[in-house]
């Protein structure tokens, strides 16, 4: 068989609020994503499901259950998210840090001083630290690795409000990462975190894809995440704020704790169709991708000029991969082709016949690979799969999709490539964001009526696999990109 390192990890991603809640008592209504998916007018216009987060898999209280299930299947290792809003409900900005600028005016450097630390302490939510003191003392115990993520996606509401956005404009709402001051409260918060539970985490992980935040923010408003708000100059504003909260979060967590400090990005491979219009996939890509990692990483990037004071924040790098997506040139931009990539008829066959998942999303494996070369060679950095996974509720497609993932991963290993671990997105089915429940990326089927756990097929050969750390040859028939036409 194909065999991994020894130590190798194979495990799961979480985050906190597709997970937690779905038992009484875990709600937490103060973040921009609950007031959005609640909103009436979001669900009338079915911008958003209908479905509800607080009727989830449950993890605040069914956690135990779940790590069970995961070291069952194999796992050693997890990503698992701490929601900013539980620690902070109420604002933090009366708590004065040191916030140094550039002559442009940048914010270049933010002490929080014990002082500060002190009171945040007395402003934060201490059942909920404890809490997460529990849950991720769990995993800690059963000998497991441990990757604490601190932002993925929700803001607390008094930093985001995004009905009064819609409400009120951009300006006259709390604005979320178009203002500003979101990165000085950010990096309180995650000083606190590291300051409170910095002896738990064997990596910490800054935050979750931000590209997704301000592309479907502000660009891509269709696929219905907070605030829907259409400006390319939000988009570019709540980007460089982005970038600088990585970049000053680094550093604040560097003077806590000696673990390496990284990055989740998701790496969508862009294809042209005809070779004669890899410029401009090549644009885009830089575009999606490296451009903001070159920001915190060479310290130099297209939206971000020369700025030395990002350069060489990054340890290592959480790699994100569900698919491609293929684009041609579109006068001097470029478009996307429909049939192909994230952009397919759900359940249906790609025009390049492949396998298409519920969310209409293409299998297609050779995208990690490329992209795991792509980073490698880019940064030299240690690299994690942090998601990969597919929306396939009756497990049509997921186990073949399990090894031609985990095909590609061994094959840049051998080619040399620093691959650390496979966190399998997802351990459970959870909430898909605007999709509500509908799109089930579970390796275990949950019902969310009763939050049984049921193991899919895929869930046994995902355990054949991580127990032993080798593809065995009896699966070798599944390795290979599926073609259906
Ligand atoms: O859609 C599956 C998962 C989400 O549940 C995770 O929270 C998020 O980290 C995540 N990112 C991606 C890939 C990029 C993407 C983002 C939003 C919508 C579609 C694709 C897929 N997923």
């Amino acid at each position: 068989g194909l065999k991994y390192p020894k130590e190798f990890i194979f495990g799961f991603s979480e985050s906190g609020f597709q997970f937690e809640m779905g038992l009484p008592g875990s709600e937490d209504p103060n973040t921009d994503w609950w007031v959005w998916v609640h909103d009436p007018e979001n669900i009338a216009s079915t911008l958003v499901s209908g479905d509800f987060p607080e009727n989830g898999p449950g993890y605040w209280h069914l956690y135990r259950q779940d790590h069970d299930i995961a070291e069952r299947l194999g796992m050693d290792g997890a990503r698992i998210g701490i929601e900013w809003s539980r620690i902070f409900s109420k604002p933090t900005f009366d708590v004065k840090v040191d916030v140094a600028r550039d002559e442009r005016g940048n914010i270049v450097y933010i002490d929080v001083a014990e002082k500060a630390l002190e009171e945040l302490d007395r402003i934060a939510n201490k059942d909920a630290v404890n809490h997460y003191r529990e849950i991720l003392s769990d995993w800690k115990n059963r000998g497991k690795k441990l990757i604490i993520n601190l932002y993925h996606w929700t803001l607390p509401l008094w930093l985001h409000d995004p009905i009064k956005v819609r409400k009120l404009g951009i300006d006259r709402a709390p604005a979320g990462w178009v203002d500003e001051r979101t990165v000085i409260e950010f990096v309180k918060y995650v000083a606190y975190i590291a300051w409170k539970l910095g002896d738990l985490p064997d990596l910490w992980c800054t935050m979750n894809e931000p590209n997704v935040v301000y592309s479907i923010g502000y660009i891509n408003i269709k696929i219905g995440y907070p605030p829907g708000y259409l400006s390319f100059e939000a988009a570019s504003k709540a980007m460089k704020h982005l970038v600088e909260a990585h970049a000053r979060a680094y550093e604040v967590l560097k003077r806590f704790t000696n673990k390496p400090v990284g990055i989740i990005y998701v790496t969508t491979y862009h294809e042209p169709l005809k070779e004669s219009d890899r410029d401009v996939a090549e644009a885009a890509m830089y575009q999606a991708v490296f451009d903001f990692l070159d920001s915190i990483t060479i310290g130099r990037s297209m939206s971000i000029g020369e700025r030395k004071d990002l350069e060489k924040h990054l340890d290592w790098l959480g790699i994100n991969y569900y698919s491609r997506l293929v684009v041609e040139r579109y006068g001097n931009a470029w478009r996307v082709l429909p049939g192909y990539g994230f952009a397919c008829i759900p359940g249906g066959t790609s025009l390049a016949g492949r396998p298409c998942n519920d969310a209409g999303w293409e299998t297609y494996p050779e995208g990690l690979y490329i992209m795991l070369k792509r980073c490698w060679e880019r940064y030299r950095l240690p690299i994690i799969v942090t998601e990969n996974g597919t929306a396939d509720a009756i497990d049509r497609l997921r186990p073949r999709y399990l090894a031609t993932h985990l095909y590609q991963v061994w094959k840049a290993l051998s080619e040399g490539v620093d691959i650390r671990g496979y966190l399998h997105w997802a351990l459970v089915d959870n909430y898909e964001w605007s999709s509500g429940f509908r799109m089930r990326f579970g390796l275990v089927h949950v019902d969310f009526e009763t939050k049984k756990r049921y193991l899919r097929p895929s869930a046994l050969l995902f355990r054949e696999i991580a127990s032993s750390k080798e593809i065995p040859d009896e699966f070798m028939h599944m390795t290979q990109p599926q073609i259906l036409i």
